[in-house]
């Protein structure tokens, strides 16, 4: 859990990324920073184009091909992952900091049985470990991901359930115990039915072992259920961040506001319509002249200062950790009743 006093574990600052040939069009992501801490469980949160994948892939290195970090430093244990070289990142990363993507049929390996790619990632980072001690450590984590059965390490991807291969790629993550998860969407492909199984099997998980998990996903449901802290990002910047009972609660932004009016509750009046946010986040942000929520916002009535000026991201009226990046965050806060999560 969060303590305020304690070092972050991995520090993202000012990160971002610009195609090659920018071609005058601006960068996608815009000065994305935050802290993650040991054992707690942030929430990247957004619609579709917001920018949470190039973040993640930016923090792994792994941006496509045309993309580049024009601006950020990484810091993990007082390094700038950024500066280092691929060698020394390439130790870093499945082994410090390891990743999880949405579709897990697509990052296994179909031709090596599950425990190989488990052995595989564990013998390229604990080189001193004997085949024995890695067969345990690969059943160790089989069972941490909830599955029993030892034999399914000897399963190819394809014989195995949805939820079965991301819980096993949960298990990969997990082998060389790291500091940091990154889980992009981790189960929205999958079942209704297992998406509750494999995201309480990967929180416990991390909190049993103090792992820090950015969870990355447009689901707030999920927010509300996971999150320690919320990053809410649209147009490639962070446009509100804090606690989740004060995102949920009070939120500043009217993007965070319009994203919790569309989640269903159950004490909504049935009859009543959920809210649709009209139009979609243009793909590239980075020079746009004034608020680049402008052209969607229900609050703001396209006030002169929202036309002419970028809100930044600054602290609430509220005080303590809760940041918007809206000219009338604190309109908000006055009158923004409570929502329960
Ligand atoms: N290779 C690329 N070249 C150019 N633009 C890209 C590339 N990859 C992503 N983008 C653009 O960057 C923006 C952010 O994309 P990103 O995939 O990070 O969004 P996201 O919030 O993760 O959405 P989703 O939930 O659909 O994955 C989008 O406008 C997208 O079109």
């Amino acid at each position: 859990m969060r303590n305020s006093d304690c070092i972050p574990l991995l520090s993202l600052k000012g990160l971002n990324v610009a195609p090659l040939n920018d071609l005058g069009r601006g960068a996608l992501l815009s000065n994305v920073s935050f802290d993650i801490f040991r054992g707690e469980t942030l929430c990247l949160v957004g619609e579709s184009g917001s920018g949470k994948t190039l973040t993640a892939l930016a923090i792994m290195s792994l941006l496509p091909a045309g993309l580049q970090k024009s601006a950020g430093e990484c810091i993990f244990e007082q390094k700038d992952i950024f500066r280092l070289s691929a060698t020394e990142r390439q130790r870093i990363y499945g082994r410090d900091i390891a990743i999880i993507f949405q579709d897990p049929m697509s990052s296994l390996n179909p031709v090596l049985k599950v425990g190989e790619q488990i052995d595989e990632s564990l013998s390229r980072h604990q080189p001193a470990l004997t085949s024995r001690q890695r067969l345990a450590r690969a059943k160790q984590v089989l069972s941490m991901t909830g599955i029993d059965d030892p034999h399914k390490l000897q399963a190819y991807p394809h014989e195995l359930s949805g939820g079965l291969c991301q819980r096993i790629m949960i298990a990969i993550a997990l082998a060389n115990k790291p500091s940091v998860i990154i889980a992009d969407e981790p189960t929205t492909a999958l079942d209704v039915t297992v998406q509750a199984q494999v995201m309480d099997t990967l929180q416990t998980a991390c909190r049993e072992t103090g792992t820090a998990l950015v969870l990355i996903t447009h689901d707030m449901g999920l927010v509300g259920q996971y999150a320690d802290r919320v990053m809410v990002m649209y147009a490639g910047k962070l446009v509100e961040q804090g606690n989740t009972a004060a995102i949920f609660q009070h939120p500043l932004h009217p993007y965070t506001r319009a994203l919790l009016d569309c989640v269903p509750r159950l004490s909504d009046d049935p009859e009543r319509p959920l809210l649709i946010l009209p139009g979609e986040p243009h793909g590239f942000y980075g020079d746009r002249q004034g608020c680049a929520f402008i052209s969607r916002c229900l609050k703001c009535n396209a006030r002169q200062i929202c036309q002419t000026e970028a809100p930044r991201l600054s602290a609430s009226e509220n005080g303590g950790t809760h940041h918007a990046a809206c000219h009338f965050m604190n309109e908000a806060l006055a009158s923004s009743p409570a929502i329960t999560s």
